[in-house]
């Protein structure tokens, strides 16, 4: 039974049966709203979202980072870095105009590849890291914690803020939280709708260190990913996944009741109405 499901995940394994070479990464394949950039010398990926103004997690900026995501796994890179090209907002979370009075069919292909997303992050088999160099807000947290590591810069906010505008979260996005927080502190924060600061962040293990500016932010993050170096690359994948199993299983086994609940959830007039004032309030701002 073991020596079956680790026959299948050894199958999974996407950077033994992938074949293109390292040089491509740079070339980007994709239509900018990502680039990627591999240090020669450690054989790092940093993956920049670069979707002005503020990394909205829209469908192509989602289809972008799976497919940058897929290169840089199947590339063989030694880990991945996911950061921002804009010097204030790490990702403000979902494109909150696909939630609003949404197509149908264009909402489920939205929350489809938004379920892609993490779990290419979430169960990628090299090492990874957040470098987070903005606000980090929802869904923007979420990609965050489907991380193994985060660097964080000071004077931002992270955290999942959902019930202030009545959204509720997808079990597998409180597990995403759960798998960095202890339970207690993410059933206060998701329901207080906390955005902890950089310092609170730190306090309550949320992030794991704080760095001085975007550079050293990416050199701690490749300092973390430097300490994997002894293990077995292999071994190393299928031990993350083993440890990551229990976020992901209720998800891979319905995602389509995962699917149906959100997209009525997103059609409620409780929903509806909070992203109204919601889409209000960041009008305002102005
Ligand atoms: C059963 C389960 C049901 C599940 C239901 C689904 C629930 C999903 C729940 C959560 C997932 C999400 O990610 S929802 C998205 C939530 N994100 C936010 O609320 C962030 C909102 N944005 C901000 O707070 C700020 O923009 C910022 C702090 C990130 C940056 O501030 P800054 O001052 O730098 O920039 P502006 O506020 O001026 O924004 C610039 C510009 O961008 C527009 N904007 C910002 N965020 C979004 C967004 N998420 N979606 C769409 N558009 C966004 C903002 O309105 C400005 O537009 P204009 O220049 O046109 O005014």
């Amino acid at each position: 039974m073991l020596r079956n499901s680790l026959i299948g995940s050894l199958r999974q394994i996407k950077p033994i049966l992938c074949s293109q070479s390292l040089r491509s990464l740079s070339n980007g394949a994709n239509s900018g709203l990502t680039t990627i950039e591999v240090d020669d010398k450690s054989g790092i990926a940093t993956l920049s979202m670069n979707l002005p103004p503020v990394n909205t997690l829209t469908l192509n900026l989602m289809h972008d980072l799976i497919d940058s995501i897929n290169q840089i796994e199947c590339n063989k890179s030694r880990g991945l870095i996911l950061t921002s090209s804009n010097d204030k907002v790490f990702s403000a979370g979902l494109d909150l105009k696909e939630l609003y009075k949404p197509d149908q069919e264009r909402l489920k292909e939205f929350w489809t590849i938004f379920q892609d997303l993490w779990l290419a992050l979430h169960l990628c088999g090299i090492p990874t890291a957040a470098a987070i160099n903005g606000h980090a807000p929802a869904a923007g947290c979420i990609m965050a914690t489907a991380c193994e590591y985060r660097v964080m810069l000071p004077d931002f906010v992270i955290g999942v803020h959902a019930t202030r505008f009545s959204f509720l979260v997808s079990k597998w996005m409180m597990l995403s939280y759960q798998s960095v927080l202890p339970r207690r502190i993410v059933e206060r924060a998701l329901n207080q709708g906390k955005l902890f600061s950089t310092q609170e962040a730190l306090e309550v293990g949320l992030i794991d260190e704080v760095a001085g500016s975007k550079k050293e932010a990416l050199a701690q993050c490749a300092a973390f990913i430097g300490t994997f170096d002894k293990a077995n690359p292999i071994a190393r994948t299928l031990t993350k996944r083993m440890c990551r199993d229990s976020d992901v299983t209720e998800l891979l086994r319905d995602r389509a009741g995962d699917l149906r609940a959100c997209v009525d959830y997103i059609n409620t007039p409780l929903f509806q109405e909070g992203l109204s004032a919601h889409l209000e309030g960041l009008k305002e701002k102005k």
